[in-house]
């Protein structure tokens, strides 16, 4: 008998590979997606939501719910409530959006028709609270954006750690320089402080890391198969890619780019096509290391007490089955 499907809660900002992901997961009889959350990152998470209603439109499956995320990081969120308690009054705010790798409208400048579906009245943080409570330890969270939402649902309930299934989350660039700086990785760097309340919360947390999705290249010679393929959604992405291959092309010298949220969603579809190690990870939140991702392998008993000392072990992916994943994505969306 074949295993029941996991349950997965896609938190995104869509996003060019946030796309991929997102339609190679509804082609992955291996999970069942029940339902997207929305963050800021790719884009701003107005825009996130928009195009996670507009994807679920794409894939004819408008019957996934969206609750829309955080607007903010979480350290300005408990500004801007403490501020607002004595202003009303709005600021903006300093987010860092990464356009220029998606595109203005983030999925690679089509302007597609504003969706006609609308988002749930919850907070993408509560949605996530209320569906670990219904469904105890059998939802993964696929976190492909910042972390302010699972912080969020972890400040929400202290139960949620325990409630949720496993997080998968694309983060980290692990003894290997980040992508936003020579320090940080784009997810992490986007809300630092929720990233390490995260990494310690105690859940069962596997870190994709771009030491991982770095080895996971889509070349200009499989985008050219899939433009050939009558494949629904491998069509559709080839439209938005050209924007993120440009990008690549220019800031890396590459012909390809990296399947950095493809990569972390087939860790939870099939997690055989990882090897991971595990110790504790902690974030640098201050400083020229901002957004830092940093493993204590737990191999050293220190003397002293570290920041690191007690706190939860986590998994960090260290290889990849790079070719099988390309393979799958290739396959899956070629069949849609
Ligand atoms: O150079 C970059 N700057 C900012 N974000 C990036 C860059 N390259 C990729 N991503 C985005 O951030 C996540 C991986 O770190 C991916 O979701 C990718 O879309």
């Amino acid at each position: 008998m074949a295993a029941e499907p996991k349950k997965i809660i896609i938190d995104t900002d869509p996003g060019i590979d946030d796309a991929m992901a997102i339609l190679l997961a509804l082609r992955s009889p291996e999970v069942e997606v029940i339902g997207l959350t929305t963050i800021y990152g790719n884009v701003y998470t107005t825009l996130a939501t928009r195009n996670a209603l507009h994807l679920l439109e794409v894939a004819g499956r408008t019957d996934i719910p969206v609750a829309e995320g955080s607007h903010v990081t979480l350290t300005f969120r408990e500004f801007f409530l403490f501020m607002a308690s004595l202003f009303p009054v709005k600021k903006g705010t300093k987010l860092r959006i990464a356009d220029f790798v998606h595109g203005a409208d983030g999925l690679g400048n089509q302007n597609f028709d504003p969706p006609k579906g609308k988002p749930l009245e919850q907070s993408a943080a509560a949605f996530l609270v209320e569906q670990a409570k219904l469904h105890p330890g059998k939802v993964t969270v696929v976190a492909l954006g910042p972390l302010t939402n699972i912080a969020l649902a972890i400040e929400l309930d202290p139960e949620f750690c325990k409630n949720i299934g496993q997080i998968v989350l694309l983060g980290g660039a692990f003894s290997v320089n980040g992508n936003v700086n020579p320090a940080a990785e784009a997810n992490i760097f986007g809300d630092p402080d929720a990233a390490d309340i995260v990494f310690t919360c105690g859940a069962d947390i596997l870190a994709v890391g771009i030491n991982v999705t770095h080895q996971v290249v889509l070349t200009d010679a499989e985008r050219d198969k899939l433009i050939q393929s009558n494949g629904k959604f491998a069509q559709y992405l080839c439209k938005i890619l050209e924007v993120y291959f440009s990008y690549h092309h220019e800031a890396y010298s590459m012909r390809g780019v990296y399947l950095h949220d493809p990569t972390a969603l087939l860790a939870a579809v099939n997690p055989s096509l990882l090897t991971y190690t595990e110790g504790a990870v902690r974030v640098q939140r201050t400083g020229i290391t901002r957004g830092l991702t940093l493993l204590y392998n737990k191999q050293k008993s220190f003397g002293e007490v570290t920041e690191w000392t007690d706190k939860p072990t986590v998994k960090v992916a260290v290889t990849v089955d790079a070719p099988t994943v390309v393979k799958l994505l290739m396959e899956r969306l070629m069949e849609s």
